[in-house]
């Protein structure tokens, strides 16, 4: 009987399942978007209901197209969205919804804490305090759902992101692993354990947090009911790590991006723990008793820039028409697009910036629009990139996700960095990397060499601008984001 790794990739936006074989190929998919909810301008949640139904029907669906049985699953990898914070109670019902890891409902009380206490918590936690991640948006759950601080304190309240719920609901474990552990903004990974400090400062009692555990481990086995057999769910990583692994980028110096909803860029460092002043340090995987670190650049905007265009301002059908035409102009003739529609992460970091489309003319039209967009998306890498580049040497860019099918996108992003972006066959590299963690912990796969030389690299951009052209563009994108920084507190919003 054939046997395969069954990978859930829960996002932003969609959940996704894929089924893998030995060889990395891709046997079922199954993907179902899901709701946001935007309550008040700057707040995002999600209904972890929903997102369970989306995660369930893909589950099933991917299945059903790879035309296998349930008990051919050897393992189930779990991958997320990350910092995206949910409370629930230990019959699996969330007591709120989930506070997604781009709602700013808290950048005013990260604000305050920053000032007194941004020093010990990036030494701690490798982070640069923001509304991003989980510490504060669980506070507010603590502090402004009636009952539920009474209810945690008495143990009854469990907390944890997008991963831990679905491991909770298959299994009835309640864990996290290191690398999602790291963006809760309570975790210390050095110590790689929960900081007591930092859970007195945010007035979080330990009773709600999750065990933290390696990446590639057996957490427990899927309930019988749910998918009618008992199978290990044995890999758990935040998307953004799991890509890093799936790309095989495990050695210190590889560097990837990934381009979904937003664009994360992460070079491992080993057993290093880098700091950087404008990135994030961050744990990459606990793997084998051992736990490799990363620097991340996070950018809060890409993708969804490219939906905006589609479904708030309507000016295309689908994401793959912004290459047809930004394909168009010779040039932007001016026009940019710096979409901080929820302030600036990396290397910003500005809570308070928001989106600005400067350079219009009368002839303006969307195709500039479109090509804004996409430029601004390989801007913002290089803003990344350029702060990476001061502490390791970065020679080419492994890329996946959604938009790096935009073959305008990949070679403008070469030619912006000067460097070779490098597009792999699998452009699932997040489900993929957590499909490896699963596999590896139950033996599918025998080690990091195998998982090497599955990678296969599908095209090579080559960087063809000149210096010139290169350096004027990225100096008049570094004018531009200067006018958007801080517009929130000039408008008082
Ligand atoms: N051809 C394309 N050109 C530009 N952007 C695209 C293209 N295809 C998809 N996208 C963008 O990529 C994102 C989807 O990528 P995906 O990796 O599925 O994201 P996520 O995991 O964050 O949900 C969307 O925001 C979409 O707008
Ligand atoms: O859903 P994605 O793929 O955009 O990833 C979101 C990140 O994990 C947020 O930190």
């Amino acid at each position: 009987m054939e046997r395969y790794i069954l990978s859930l990739d829960e996002g932003t936006t969609s959940a996704r399942a894929i089924i893998f074989d030995r060889e990395s190929n891709i046997h079922g998919i199954g993907q179902y978007e899901f709701p946001q909810h935007y309550p008040r301008p700057g707040w995002v949640e999600h209904n972890p209901e929903e997102i369970w139904e989306a995660q369930m029907r893909a589950i099933k669906t991917a299945i059903e197209h790879a035309k296998i049985e349930p008990n051919q699953i050897a393992a189930i990898g779990v991958t997320n969205q990350r910092e995206t914070t949910i409370v629930w109670d230990k019959s699996g019902r969330p007591l709120y919804n989930a506070i997604v890891w781009q709602c700013r409902r808290t950048a005013e009380m990260v604000e305050e804490i920053k000032r007194e206490y941004g020093n010990p918590i990036k030494e701690k936690t490798g982070l640069v305090p923001d509304a991003y991640f989980s510490a504060s948006k669980l506070k507010w759950l603590l502090d402004n759902v009636p009952g539920l601080r009474k209810k945690a304190e008495k143990g009854e309240v469990l907390f944890g992101t997008v991963d831990t719920f679905l491991i909770y609901r298959l299994t009835g474990e309640h864990v996290t692993d290191y690398s999602n552990a790291s963006r809760t903004m309570l975790f210390n990974i050095k110590k790689l354990d929960w900081d007591e400090e930092l859970l007195e400062l945010f007035d979080i009692p330990e009773e709600v947090l999750p065990e933290v555990r390696e990446s590639s481990e057996v957490y427990g086995y899927t309930k019988k009911e749910l998918l009618g057999a008992e199978i290990p769910v044995s890999g758990d990583a935040g998307d953004q790590q799991a890509a890093l692994f799936g790309q095989a980028a495990f050695e210190t110096g590889m560097v990837k991006a990934t381009y979904g909803t937003g664009s994360f860029i992460l070079a491992n460092t080993g057993k290093m723990v880098r700091y950087s002043e404008n990135l994030l340090t961050t744990i990459a995987w606990g793997l084998k008793g051992k736990v490799s670190y990363a620097l991340e650049g996070s950018i809060f905007v890409t993708g969804a820039a490219v939906q905006w265009l589609r479904d708030g301002i309507k000016i295309i059908k689908n994401a793959a028409e912004t290459e047809e035409l930004a394909t168009k102009l010779e040039s932007n003739e001016g026009v940019y697009f710096v979409p901080a529609f929820v302030g600036l992460g990396a290397p910003y970091w500005d809570q308070f910036a928001r989106g600005l489309i400067i350079g219009i003319t009368r002839s303006t039209g969307r195709e500039h629009l479109a090509r804004a967009t996409l430029e601004a998306i390989a801007y913002l890498t290089r803003d990344v990139i350029e702060e990476m580049e001061k502490l390791v040497g970065i020679k080419e860019l492994r890329v996946d996700g959604g938009a790096t099918s935009n073959d305008f996108l990949m070679q403008f992003q070469a030619d912006i960095l000067n460097r070779r972006v490098i597009r792999p066959v699998v452009k699932e590299t997040t489900a993929l990397g957590a499909a490896y963690l699963a596999g590896l912990a139950v033996d599918y796969w025998g080690g990091l060499d195998e998982i090497k030389s599955l990678w296969k690299v599908e095209k090579v951009f080559e960087p063809k601008m000149d210096e010139e052209t290169r350096e004027r563009l990225y100096r008049s994108w570094k004018e531009a984001v200067k006018r958007a920084m801080g517009w929130a507190k000039v408008v008082g919003s």
